[in-house]
Parts: structure tokens; C-alpha cells; sequence
């Protein structure tokens, strides 16, 4: 994604006499972020998603930035006359791959959310869940600037879950950027870069810097890559700190919750990153110490955590 999205003086109702769900709305999506709208229910959050999404046009104000879109509706429309494979292999076209590539990837993406067996299955015979992989599958197919998430995890089993969130990942340290609704407040917490609250049609705004959540446990991560490759996780929400301590290796401190996910986008690199070493990091050893109460009387607990 090369440039910003943004909505400027951005107002919508529905109707001509209907209220306002949103008005004098300013809000730009950066390239390489993760930003939640949350809000109470009926607020406008998906009206906004929409707009962002551009699948909606504002009654007043303006939307300027064209990055290529995948979204995931809501709602999405199930009973559609197409296979699984056939669905996805039909987007991705749409998305501009070729047929062959458009095929490989919903075949590989089906894979990824373990919806393999379904690939011949007709839409209208899909269980809700596995429909839901379709549609998450659909926006991910062709590697969106922009990412536009309405309640995408509903619905989807734990393992699918975890790999939406991997996706996510992935598609910021790539430089694109995501925006999500979920009604779990846990979800990807820590991670977003900027939370939006609907209130009274309008934005209330929230950085990581102001979230009151602790920045939690930390580990460790040696890596070396290509000399003067570029980082593959650089500026990831999961990546507190990266330093390059001798030419081509980095030491990462990455969030323990974020871990698998910096360490997959490491390894999956093109060309691959190699993870040289990882470890505690002994700052939060330190920190659990203090919470335990443990000191010189407790050397054990000294020994748990390499230095
Ligand atoms: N197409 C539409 N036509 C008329 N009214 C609509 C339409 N879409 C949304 N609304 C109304 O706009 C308001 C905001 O709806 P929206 O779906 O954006 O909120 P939300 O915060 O996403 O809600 P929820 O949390 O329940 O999903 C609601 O009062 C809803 O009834």
C-alpha cells in the first residue's frame, strides 16, 4: 500500500430523512497498520467498514486513496452457485491473478484454513463455519493493500482463528494495512496500532501508546538475513525493538504473544531469514521476579532465566 486512505468531513445516513450514523468523520489508514473500530451495537461500525471498504459512498464529505480492497462482509452471501474452489478461483480472477494463480492460491489457502475437503463442495451445502472460511479465504486470496475485517472470526473454529490472525500479520509486515471489528476485545490485543471507538457518529481515537494494557512478556530473537535485506518484520505491531547488531544479523524483541507469528514471516521470507537464537528476554524476567516477590533469599529463581 503507497499511499494513505482517508475520509475527510466523511457523514452517513440512510434515507434522506434518516438520521446520521456517522458525521464530520476525519480518519486516514496508513500502510502497515492494524486499526480496531470498536463501539456499541448499532453505532455505525460497519457502515464505516464499509466506506473504508468503499463497497458504500459517504452523503457528504470525501474518500480519497484507492488501495486494492479485500473485505469481509458482515454477512456474507453463501448461497452462491459456484463450488468452494470455483468461488475463490472466480474472485481471485476478479482480484486480477491469473486463472492458474488464482487456482493455486484458493487451493492453498483452503489448505491453510484446513477447509481442503470442501474444495468441491457447492457453497449452498457449507456449514456456516466452513462458509465462513470461504469468505476470509476470498479477501486474503490476493494479497490486499488493504484489509477491511467485519467480524471475520465468527464462526470460525480455534485453529482458523489463530491462522486469521497469522494472516493478519503477515499482510502488515508486507506493508499492507488491516482495519477489523470483533466483538472479542481480546482479539489481536496488544497489536493494533490505533483503536477507534464509535460514539455518537463519531470517532473517538485511542494509539498503542495511550492503551493502558502492559506491554507483557518479551522474547528474544536473533536473525540473520541477506546483507542489506530489508527486515521482513519491520515496524510489526509484534516487534518492540529491532537492532542490528552486526551487518545482515538483528536482535528483535518481540511480544511472546506475537511470537509465532514474527518467527513464520521470518522463516517464509523470500528469501528465507534464518533464526539464529531464541531466548527469554531477561528485562521480563527481571519484572516476573519483582511480581513474585523473589530475591536473594529465592536464588533459585535466578538460574530459570538466562541472562
Ligand atoms: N442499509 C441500511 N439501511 C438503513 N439503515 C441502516 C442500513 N445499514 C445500517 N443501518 C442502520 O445504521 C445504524 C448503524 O448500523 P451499523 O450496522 O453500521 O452498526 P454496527 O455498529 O456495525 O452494529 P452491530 O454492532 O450491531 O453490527 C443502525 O441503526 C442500522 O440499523
Amino acid at each position: 500500500m503507497r499511499d494513505d486512505l482517508r475520509l475527510d468531513g466523511v457523514g452517513r445516513r440512510y434515507g434522506l430523512r434518516g438520521p446520521w450514523i456517522l458525521r464530520g468523520v476525519d480518519l486516514a489508514i496508513r500502510p502497515g497498520t492494524l486499526t480496531r473500530v470498536e463501539g456499541a451495537n448499532g453505532t455505525g461500525k460497519s457502515t464505516l467498514l464499509r466506506l473504508l471498504a468503499r463497497v458504500d459512498a459517504p452523503t457528504e464529505g470525501r474518500v480519497t486513496g484507492r488501495p486494492r480492497t479485500a473485505y469481509v462482509p458482515e454477512r456474507f452471501p453463501a448461497a452462491l452457485p459456484f463450488t468452494a474452489v470455483g468461488y475463490l478461483t472466480h474472485l481471485g480472477a476478479v482480484h486480477g491473478l491469473s486463472r492458474p494463480a488464482a487456482a493455486r492460491a484458493a487451493g492453498e489457502w483452503l489448505e491453510r484454513f484446513g477447509a481442503a475437503a470442501y474444495a468441491a463442495t457447492p457453497m449452498t451445502a457449507l456449514s456456516k463455519g466452513s462458509s465462513q472460511k470461504v469468505a476470509v479465504a476470498q479477501a486474503l486470496l490476493a494479497a490486499p493493500e488493504l484489509l477491511v475485517l467485519d467480524e471475520a472470526w465468527t464462526g470460525l473454529d480455534a485453529g482458523t482463528r489463530a491462522e486469521l490472525e497469522r494472516a493478519v500479520a503477515e499482510r502488515i509486515a508486507g506493508g499492507g494495512a488491516v482495519v477489523f471489528v470483533d466483538h472479542d476485545p481480546h482479539r489481536l490485543a496488544g497489536a493494533p496500532d490505533t483503536t477507534y471507538t464509535v460514539r455518537d457518529g463519531a470517532l473517538e481515537r485511542r494509539t498503542a501508546q495511550d492503551s493502558p494494557t502492559p506491554s507483557g512478556p518479551h522474547v528474544l530473537v536473533e536473525a540473520q538475513g541477506p546483507p542489506d535485506g530489508r527486515l521482513p518484520v519491520a515496524g510489526h505491531p509484534g516487534v518492540t525493538s529491532a537492532e542490528e547488531i552486526v551487518p545482515g544479523t538483528h536482535r528483535l524483541a518481540v511480544r511472546a504473544s506475537h511470537s509465532d507469528v514474527v518467527l513464520r514471516v521470518l522463516l517464509t521470507a523470500r528469501p528465507p531469514w534464518h533464526v539464529a537464537r531464541v531466548s527469554a528476554d531477561p528485562v521480563d524476567a527481571d519484572a516476573r521476579r519483582a511480581a513474585h516477590g523473589s530475591g536473594p533469599d529465592r536464588p533459585g529463581h535466578d538460574q530459570e532465566s538466562p541472562r
